[in-house]
């Protein structure tokens, strides 16, 4: 049995606190919204997230970030990605040196253009911070529905803990030295969902849907191996198996967020609506920037920022697309070119 801390207690810490908590480990919840802590106090249950889910009698509740931090074989970090900068730096002050931490959260800091491990590293660079990602929604997840991701690690013992603890036979973890990768995979999905929602929400039919999907990953992967990332990581969990999960899924936020712009919602209103983090519209202009920065062709971002921040109509971006110069559909690749 091992001591796991979990700070963030949202859809995807609340699920996972409840599946490590079966899985035979102690458990403690914080949160930095007071009024979440309480709710799961007097319901054992997420009311607004995970409504029927019930949280183990194990389960330690804290609102006590010094608590939260102290005495833990394992730290996860679930907090919403904008929000990862100021719990990391909190935090800094009550983490040892070496103190394992596998952060779950997908998203790129629109200042830096870090990643959340780096995020966490800059604020706290006596961790040793793992990343843990894949297709997987909480919703399903709270219920043993079987499951897949991938944890990646600096170190290899690092790693393998984080599946030790979180493996069981609906969850299955694999490892991963392609930190990068993992972290660009999962991140960058979440922008093309956005899409995938927003043509469905148009009514375009499946071939669109299918043609974002596949594109997108080529996209992600056009701009990951570019940054360190390995093309079998985007061929992967935390690359087209996220992907997929999150542009098909009626569990998606990202997606259904998509969804309502297609029906004319604004993108404030569309956040509002789904009143869950929608990390793709936080990650939109940190990929556009990553691809200006690393010089790699990202139409399918590039146009869905103009939906998003600059009231493009959907029309002329899908027109956009596809009207673009003829290409190959791998250049470099055919005729010894
Ligand atoms: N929900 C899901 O199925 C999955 C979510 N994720 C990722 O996990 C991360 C968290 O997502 P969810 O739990 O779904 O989001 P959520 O919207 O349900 O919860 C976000 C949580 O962030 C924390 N938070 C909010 N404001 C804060 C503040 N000011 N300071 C510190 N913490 C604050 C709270 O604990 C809040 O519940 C996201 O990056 C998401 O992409 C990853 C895989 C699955
Ligand atoms: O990352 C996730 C599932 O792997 C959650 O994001 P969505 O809810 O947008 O799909």
């Amino acid at each position: 049995m091992s001591k796991v801390s979990f700070l963030g207690a949202g859809s995807w810490g609340t699920a996972l606190a409840i599946m490590l908590a079966k899985n035979g480990h102690d458990v403690t919840l914080w949160s930095a919204i007071e009024s979440e802590i309480d709710m799961l106090a007097e319901y054992r249950e997420h009311k607004n997230r995970l409504p029927g889910a019930k949280l183990p009698d194990s389960i330690k509740l804290t609102k006590d970030l010094k608590e939260a931090c102290t005495g833990y074989d394992l730290i996860v970090f679930a907090v919403a990605s904008p929000f990862v900068r100021q719990t990391a730096q909190n935090a800094s002050q009550y983490i040892t040196e070496g103190q394992r931490i596998v952060n779950v959260a997908k998203g790129i800091e629109n200042d830096t253009l870090c990643t959340l491990r780096d995020v966490i590293l800059a604020e706290m660079p006596q961790a040793d911070v793992s990343v843990l990602s894949g297709p997987s929604h909480a919703e399903e997840v709270a219920v043993g529905v079987p499951t897949t991701v991938v944890v990646g690690s600096v170190k290899r013992e690092s790693a393998e803990l984080v599946q030790e603890i979180f493996m069981n036979d609906r969850f299955r973890v694999y490892t991963s030295s392609d930190i990068i990768g993992i972290e660009l995979g999962g991140s960058i999905k979440n922008v093309i969902a956005l899409a995938a929602g927003v043509i469905d929400g148009m009514g375009f039919g499946d071939n669109t849907r299918a043609a974002l999907i596949t594109r997108g990953i080529t996209e992600i992967s056009r701009l990951g191996v570019k940054m360190g990332g390995r093309m079998e990581t985007f061929m992967g969990l935390s690359g087209i198996g996220d992907l997929i999960v999150t542009c098909t899924s009626e569990h998606s936020r990202n997606h259904t967020a998509g969804y309502l712009i297609g029906k004319g919602y604004t993108t404030e209103a569309a956040m509002k609506e789904v009143n869950q983090v929608v990390e793709g519209v936080h990650s939109a202009r940190a990929a556009m920037a990553l691809a200006q920065k690393y010089q790699v062709s990202m139409p399918i971002v590039e146009q869905i920022n103009k939906v998003l921040f600059e009231n493009l109509p959907i029309l002329d971006a899908v027109h956009g697309l596809l009207v673009r110069d003829k290409c190959n559909e791998y250049p470099g690749l055919d005729w010894n070119e």
